[in-house]
């Protein structure tokens, strides 16, 4: 009986990059996917174990960041072409390459009406919510988004955290903070109030506060957002935020003679610190059953 190797590809999947390109005090972002598949004679690594003609998933990876320094991406087909080009005539044992991009969108956060330098916000997958709890003659409404993820690409620091034997993070006066804002507040009252206007101004306080606060830490850009939609609407009793910290992590582009001094970052998903708190207004009703079986 004749067994011989089929169809086969390897690559690295979902290369996870993220450009700042920095004009002035204007930061410009890109936020991509990419995946590479190399084709071509490869039964020596797959009959044999020879892997002289395996380009590691991992040079791949590299080639991504270290393309995404050296060039400006341009739009997402150029910088397919050329990364599939370079693992082609580069490779004599690689015949073909797909390269496959996911580009995610930003739009610039409003401020008073005018586009941010440095805060972003993704386009889509954002969702509005309500819980409405009727008891007997009463009833309470809590409201919320969840999936509103936004992005600065300055104006963060984090240092000052104790230091203990198990302490390896550095401290940072200048970071890339984003979050994927899950949020939910608490009525006081039931009727009479403007659903959509007031969803509408909670949200643009919190994009408005996560862009022009300084922060020093996720936990305080929390607590400002918080208290700032408490400010803008007496209406509301209690927000409370769950906003996960999506790190982003210089790549380190030193072993390919290249600097990179805050341009190409590794968008991480896995694990993340997730920052959860309230902000209450001293004088807020009860929540009565509010809350109760609610998940934030
Ligand atoms: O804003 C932050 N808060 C933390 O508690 C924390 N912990 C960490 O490792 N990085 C950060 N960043």
């Amino acid at each position: 009986m004749g067994i011989s190797l089929g169809p086969n590809q390897y690559g690295k999947s979902e290369v996870r990059l993220v450009t700042v390109r920095r004009e002035g005090a204007v930061h410009h972002l890109r936020d991509l996917t990419v995946s590479t598949a190399l084709r071509g004679d490869l039964t020596g690594t797959h009959l044999t174990g020879d892997n002289s003609a395996v380009l590691a998933t991992d040079t791949q990876k590299n080639t991504v960041y270290a393309f995404a320094k050296q060039q400006d991406i341009g739009e997402i087909e150029d910088f397919a072409l050329r990364l599939g080009r370079r693992f082609v005539h580069t490779q004599e044992k690689i015949t073909t390459a797909r390269i496959t991009i996911a580009e995610h969108g930003w739009d610039r956060i409003p401020v008073d009406g005018v586009p941010h330098d440095h805060a972003f916000s993704r386009t889509g997958g954002e969702t509005r919510t309500t819980a409405v709890t009727v008891r007997e003659n009463r009833a309470w409404i809590v409201s919320g988004v969840d999936g509103l993820v936004v992005l600065k690409s300055t104006g963060s620091e984090f240092h000052g955290f104790p230091q203990d034997e198990y302490t390896t993070l550095a401290e940072t006066d200048d970071r890339i903070l984003a979050t994927a804002v899950t949020a939910r507040w608490r009525y006081q009252g039931e009727d009479g109030i403007d659903w959509a206007g007031s969803h509408h101004e909670i949200r643009r306080t919190m994009l408005e506060t996560f862009a022009t606060k300084h922060s020093l830490s996720l936990q305080q850009t929390l607590y400002s957002m918080g208290e700032a939609v408490l400010r803008a609407r007496p209406d509301v009793a209690e927000v409370r935020l769950s906003l996960p910290n999506k790190h982003h992590f210089l790549v380190d582009l030193s072993p390919f003679g290249l600097e990179n001094s805050g341009e190409v970052y590794y968008a991480a998903d896995r694990p993340y610190g997730l920052i959860e708190g309230s902000a209450v207004r001293d004088e807020a009703e009860e929540p009565g059953p509010a809350w109760t079986g609610a998940v934030l």
